[in-house]
């Protein structure tokens, strides 16, 4: 080999290794360094695209993808006689879609607004800043980062993450600016907390559980909720000089019980329905909620945990955060035995949290590779 080829092969690992680390950092930070184009490490392969299906590219934009109107929940109307029927829409949405929309909650307009707020400063913060939650370890309780798994991804996707334990309780751990960081977080989870238990008692009704206070503790699967395990995930999709090359976030499913994702109010969610995919549109106020790995696994296979992917697109930045809940981490998830009988017997293992980071940590996650993993044959 000449000298000058032996020079040259050192520069364009340099430069490999120069770019490895500057995609390690981040879209924020790649598209603050002022990109026109999207590098390839983003570029999917065609068949990964959102305008691909059947074996075609699809011939349109991605704004003009369709749209779904995904089943509304009335959580006014709970409480009231009409519960009954709510529950019936409720079990109907989880069976058919594994999505549904919650209107009329509780959550104050200042509480939403204000995450919101607070979620879009921190990404603004200087890099420097923000890199000091930067890990590798995907059990860090308090983690900034990109991609879906930067570890392991092949192709990158066009987001970054802060992903937030709000319980077990590591407060100290949470990002200390900006200012109002802590605080508007923490008041946020603790009303998401409330309403993911109104939400999850009304699912475990509508599967036909009772969870009245008077059943004895071990019979009452609603106060392990309490003490359950809450993570917050605060994503930031920066606007994208391609769109249709890359994703937000690759098609997914969420590992726990019920997920509350509170968008703001730019497009992007999509979710996959009897094989086609189709855009989420945001209603102002509401919570996209999904049937989670674990409430799949829980109903044995009644509700299902459905696939979602994110669309970026290149003139807006879009920022949302997802309240991932569950029992505690400790916990063992299994097909709760009422559901399991003759007609339908049980279809999955036993699982739980340490189980799922030891998947996520030794293979690239795909589609619903872990949830695939805990099917008995
Ligand atoms: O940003 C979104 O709309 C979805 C985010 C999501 O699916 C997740 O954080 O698991
Ligand atoms: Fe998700």
């Amino acid at each position: 080999m000449s000298p000058a080829m032996t020079l040259q092969s050192v520069n364009s690992r340099t430069e490999d290794d120069h770019f490895k680390s500057v995609y390690q950092k981040g879209v924020k930070h790649l598209c603050d360094s002022g990109i026109t184009k999207v590098p390839n490490k983003y570029v999917l392969p065609i068949s990964d695209r959102a305008l691909f299906k059947d074996g075609l590219e699809l011939n349109q934009n991605i704004a003009s993808n369709p749209t779904i109107q995904l089943p509304i929940i009335d959580f006014s109307q709970l409480q009231g006689p009409n519960r009954s029927h709510v529950l019936k829409s409720l079990a109907k949405a989880c069976e058919k879609y594994g999505f549904f929309q919650i209107i009329n909650h509780e959550l104050p307009d200042n509480v939403i607004k204000n995450m919101i707020k607070v979620a879009k400063q921190f990404f603004e913060l200087p890099f420097e800043e923000r890199a000091k939650l930067m890990s590798n370890e995907l059990g860090t309780p308090v983690r900034y980062g990109t991609s879906f798994n930067q570890n392991k991804d092949g192709v990158f996707c066009w987001r970054d993450f802060l992903k937030l334990m709000c319980n077990p309780d590591v407060l100290h751990l949470w990002p200390s600016s900006p200012m109002e960081f802590r605080k508007e977080v923490l008041t946020y989870s603790k009303q998401t907390k409330q309403l993911f238990m109104m939400a999850m008692e009304a699912v475990l009704e509508s599967l036909g559980l009772e969870v009245s206070p008077r059943n004895e503790p071990e019979d009452n699967i609603l106060e392990e909720f309490h003490d359950g395990s809450q993570m917050m995930v605060i994503n930031c999709y920066p606007a994208c000089p391609e769109p249709d090359l890359t994703l937000g976030m690759p098609p997914h499913s969420d590992y726990g019980f019920l997920t509350l994702l509170l968008q703001d109010e730019v497009k992007g969610l999509q979710i996959q329905h009897e094989g086609n995919w189709f855009t989420v549109d945001p209603l102002p106020n509401s919570f996209v909620v999904n049937v989670g790995d674990h409430l799949e696994i829980f109903s044995n296979g009644r509700y299902k945990s459905v696939l979602h992917r994110v669309l970026v697109n290149s003139s807006t930045s879009r920022v949302s955060v997802a309240s991932l809940h569950s029992l505690p981490l400790q916990s063992i998830v299994r097909p709760w035995a009422n559901l399991v009988n003759e007609e339908n017997p049980r279809k999955y293992k036993d699982t739980d949290f340490a189980s799922f980071l030891e998947y996520i940590s030794s293979c690239e996650p795909k589609s619903k590779n872990f949830l695939e993993s805990r099917k008995l044959t």
